[in-house]
This record gives C-alpha cells, sequence and structure tokens, in this order.
C-alpha cells in the first residue's frame, strides 16, 4: 500500500514542473533554509508536502512558482525557466488574497482581465467555473459577505479560471471548520478528476495528505530535504477515508513525520 522510496528519488518522466537541486538561505548568518531539493511534476501528479512547522515548506512553494528565487538549482516550467511568477501557474494562498471591494465574479474574472480576455468572455468563463464549484448565485456578492469556505472557493474559481496548467495550493484549507474543509477537500479531488490540474498541496494535516495526494512528500531538517517519499495507492478514491488502507496509510506519514523530527 505505501512503499517508502529513497529521498530525492523522484521520477524522471516528463515533467510539467522540474525543480533541481534548489537552496535558499534568507541571511547569510543563517543555515540554508533548505539545499539540494529535486522534485518533478508530470501531469499527472499530485503532491502533498508535510514536515515539522518552520521546516521550509512554504519557501519551496515559493520557489517553484517564482515568487522566490533560490540562491542555487533552478525550476523550470515546460523546460523554461520560472523566474516570475508563471500565467500558467496558479497558487492559492492561506489568507485567499481576494479584493474585498470587487464582487465575486469580478475577483475570478481579474486575471483574465489582466490577460485582455474581452468582458463578455471572462464573465462567461467566470460563471462557468463559479457553478462548477458550488457558487451560483454569488456572482454580485463580495468576499466579506461569504463565508471561510465560500471564500476558499472563490479563490480556488480565480486559480482555475485561467485554466492553469498547474496548480500550487499553500494550506489552503487550514482556517476551516472541519466539514467545511471536508467538503473543500472533496471538491479538490473533483477539480482534479475532471480537470486532470496536477497540484503541489502544502498541509499540517496527514489526513488531507493522505486523500489529496498521490504521493507524500515528508520535509524536514535544517537545511530541510525529503527525507521520505510515499507512494499513497488509493489516492483518487472519493470514498478513500471509509477504508482501513486510508488509516493504514495515515499511520505510515504519521510514522515518518515522527522519525523526521526525531520523535521516540
Ligand atoms: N522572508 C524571510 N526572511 C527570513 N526568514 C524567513 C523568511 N521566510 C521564511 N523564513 C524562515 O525560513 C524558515 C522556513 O519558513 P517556512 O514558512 O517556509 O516554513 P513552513 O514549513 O512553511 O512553516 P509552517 O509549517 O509553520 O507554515 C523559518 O525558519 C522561517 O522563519
Amino acid at each position: 500500500m505505501s512503499e517508502p522510496a529513497p529521498a530525492q528519488s523522484l521520477p524522471d518522466a516528463p515533467a510539467l514542473l522540474r525543480a533541481s537541486d534548489l537552496s535558499k538561505r534568507f541571511r547569510p548568518q543563517d543555515p540554508p533554509v533548505l539545499q539540494g531539493m529535486s522534485l518533478a511534476v508530470g501531469r499527472d501528479d499530485t503532491y502533498a508536502v508535510v514536515g515539522p512547522s518552520g521546516c521550509g515548506k512554504s519557501t519551496l512553494l515559493y520557489l517553484l512558482c517564482g515568487l522566490l528565487r533560490p540562491d542555487s538549482g533552478r525550476v523550470t516550467y515546460r523546460g523554461t525557466p520560472v523566474r516570475r511568477p508563471h500565467p500558467e501557474i496558479a497558487v492559492v494562498l492561506q489568507d485567499y488574497g481576494l479584493l474585498p471591494w470587487k464582487t465575486v465574479l469580478d475577483n475570478v474574472a481579474l486575471g483574465l482581465k489582466i490577460r485582455g480576455v474581452s468582458r463578455r468572455e471572462r464573465t462567461r468563463r467566470a460563471r462557468e467555473i463559479l457553478v462548477a464549484l458550488g457558487l451560483g448565485g454569488t456572482e454580485d456578492r463580495y468576499p466579506p459577505q461569504l463565508s471561510g469556505g465560500e471564500q476558499q472557493r472563490v479563490a480556488i474559481a480565480r486559480a482555475l479560471v485561467g485554466k492553469p496548467g498547474l496548480l500550487l495550493l499553500d494550506e489552503p484549507f487550514s482556517s476551516l471548520d472541519a466539514i467545511t474543509r471536508e467538503r473543500l477537500q472533496h471538491h479538490l479531488l473533483d477539480i482534479w478528476t475532471r480537470f486532470r490540474v496536477p497540484y503541489v498541496l502544502v498541509t499540517h494535516s496527514v489526513d488531507e495528505a493522505v486523500f489529496l495526494a498521490r504521493r507524500v512528500l515528508v520535509m524536514a531538517g535544517r537545511p530541510a530535504t525529503f527525507v521520505q517519499v510515499l507512494e499513497n495507492k488509493g489516492f483518487g478514491d472519493p470514498t478513500y477515508r471509509d477504508r482501513e488502507a486510508f488509516h493504514a496509510m495515515a499511520r505510515t506519514v504519521r510514522r515518518a513525520l515522527d522519525r523526521a523530527v526525531g520523535a521516540p
């Protein structure tokens, strides 16, 4: 069910996004936050990155999307270096980043507007994705008038409306209550099933990682590396949580995390 693989033994298959040998240090007097990290994300991949607080998960995600530059190593998307945010790489951050003074529809369509898509076309696409995410009818409301879960779905709609090639998510559900969180995890799995947008998800939740990722990357150490890559064969089944295999996989991930932090 789960096969521990040696760290850094990530697939060599044709990758959409490839990070090679990344190192990053914020201050010269500090050790690097991460060093020698490599990752290949293919068209069908879903990754979850788990690891102790402060180990560098968000830093890795920011490097992957071009919001941060590595000190050494490189990130390529479809073979081209990523040096700044890339229009095909959509990012969903923890605080949603919605503009409170714009309607839901305008928030979702903003990226298309910046790209010069006509008003008619961006309205059509924004409405379509809002309906697909169960947000039909909210178009004319403002983000503060929505619940946390609805705002998070608007942020995901905004990320998806531009038909990204890759989705990067940094603890996107962490501030939500348990029921909303589970519902949105199902939404993300559903989105993956329907649109096959590969993603890399940073999460503190082992259950979330197991439900949402084909491979779970355990990140630890200073400088951090992937200390374990866990294959999650049950991924993709919406009823996975009800099966013993899910709980066994969650136990495997927890044990790997314990080992990573040297817990007894
Ligand atoms: N801009 C910055 N300047 C200096 N240090 C930073 C900066 N950003 C992050 N760090 C440091 O780098 C380390 C990794 O931070 P990062 O946010 O990537 O960890 P994380 O694993 O995502 O943490 P958490 O799980 O708590 O969200 C931490 O020690 C943090 O203090």
